[in-house]
């Protein structure tokens, strides 16, 4: 797109934005501040209007109309107009800037900037706090991968879960909901964008697995500042807008913690389990108490508990040392009756591969830690069994 096409879609995207009226102040939608973000890359146009929860609830159908407008300009080739109601009651609407907020694309687009792919072709959820509805339905399974805590390991654990699955003969799919923090195109070395077809977008084929990550799609800093509905908003969209086709499992990375996006997920998504990561210390012991809780209170039932960094194995002398202690893991699950699915060393070569996009499971299914990952995967296929069998019957 040269820069004389871009600026024309710069200006098209303006004129319909001023020509769309807040239904309660009267002001066309920019003037009212309700445009949080405008993004166009490619013919592919996103905007997010933003409003408090009352106000928000009478915006729908200028949204629906900007989204119409947007896709009937010439040269536009999608549009997705995002609603979030994530402003304090009450709250003065943003002053009108005076132009739309900077559309995040260099321009001629392209060049190596990572573009908005969100299609809008399903049924997606235009303010965040819409009806709940059980999405991700066309996988058998849709396990969730938590962890009370960040750092502990759970990408990492996700990730080789996943090719574990796969190895057993599963069609499996990965689906990054670790919205602030995506690391899974890092770990499995996906440079390139998906495909948008018939408005869907298409995962990325990678080591055996169908995947998808919020980091395909746009810079990871403008991921990591999202605010709660937003993140919502974006997960949801990701649920619905993925054609992924048919897959047995399809193994969710959840963002770490146990707030609200986690508790969401847990009622929005039919999950047949989750895997809860922890490392051995107290601390992340107590996290990974919460989580468990967290998913029992929502009826999910635990597929049990990864020990991660389970001991600290010296690449040069091979000699074991319980860096974060040991064992705490396996107890743990004893206490709360849940499963433990195993543990996995922390292994200089686990982080390695992972740095370097070759996942250890992928690249040396026989070291240590792949025979690690590998024991986990075969026992939650195992107590996905049944379901697997249930759906395939039905
Ligand atoms: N068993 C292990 N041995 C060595 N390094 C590991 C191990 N598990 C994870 N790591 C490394 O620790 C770091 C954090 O791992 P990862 O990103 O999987 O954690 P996370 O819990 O998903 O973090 P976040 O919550 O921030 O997303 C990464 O650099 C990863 O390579």
């Amino acid at each position: 797109m040269t820069d004389i096409e871009k600026g024309t879609l710069d200006q098209a995207v303006r004129q319909v934005l001023e020509r769309v009226r807040d239904p309660r102040s009267q002001q066309d939608l920019v003037t009212a501040g309700l445009v949080e973000s405008v993004r166009i890359q490619g013919g592919l146009v996103q905007i997010t209007l933003a409003a408090d929860r009352a106000h928000a609830a009478g915006l729908e159908p200028a949204r629906a109309e900007v989204e119409r407008a947007l896709r009937a300009v010439p040269g536009i080739m999608n549009a997705t107009v995002v609603l979030t109601a994530h402003r304090p009651a009450g709250s003065a609407p943003a002053p009108a800037p005076a132009r739309p907020p900077v559309p995040a694309a260099p321009a001629g687009g392209g060049g190596g900037h990572r573009p908005i792919g969100l299609g809008g072709g399903g049924p997606a959820p235009a303010a965040t706090d819409g009806p709940p509805a059980k999405l991700l339905a066309g996988a058998k399974a849709v396990i969730a991968v938590a962890s009370g805590k960040g750092g502990v390991g759970k990408s990492t654990t996700a990730v080789n879960l996943a090719i574990g699955l796969a190895r057993t003969g599963l069609s499996v799919g990965l689906l990054d909901a670790d919205i602030h923090g995506p690391s899974l195109p890092r770990m499995l070395g996906i440079t390139h964008q998906p495909e948008v077809r018939d408005k869907r977008l298409i995962p990325i084929d990678a080591w055996g697995l169908k995947v998808m990550s919020i980091g395909l799609l746009v810079e990871e800093r403008t991921a990591m500042i999202w605010r709660g509905p937003m993140v919502m908003g974006a997960l949801q969209q990701l649920m619905v807008d993925v054609d992924w086709g048919e897959l047995d499992v399809l193994v969710v990375d959840m963002p770490p913690g146990t707030g609200d996006a986690q508790l969401t997920m847990a009622q929005k998504v039919a999950l047949a389990g989750a895997v809860i990561v922890s490392t051995p210390q107290d601390i992340a012991l107590l996290d990974a108490r919460r989580g468990v809780a967290m998913f029992e209170k929502t009826r999910v039932p635990v597929l049990g508990i990864v020990e991660n960094m389970s001991t600290f194995c010296c690449p040069n002398c091979g000699h074991s040392t319980p860096l974060f202690g040991h064992g705490g893991a396996r107890a743990e699950a004893q206490t709360l009756g849940v499963p433990f699915l195993g543990e996995v060393p922390l292994l200089l070569d686990i982080r390695v591969s992972a740095d370097a996009g070759t996942p250890i499971l992928a690249s040396a299914p026989d070291s240590d830690a792949g025979r690690a990952y590998m024991a986990i995967a075969t026992r939650v296929a195992e107590a996905l069994r049944p379901q697997l069998e249930k759906k395939r019957a039905g």
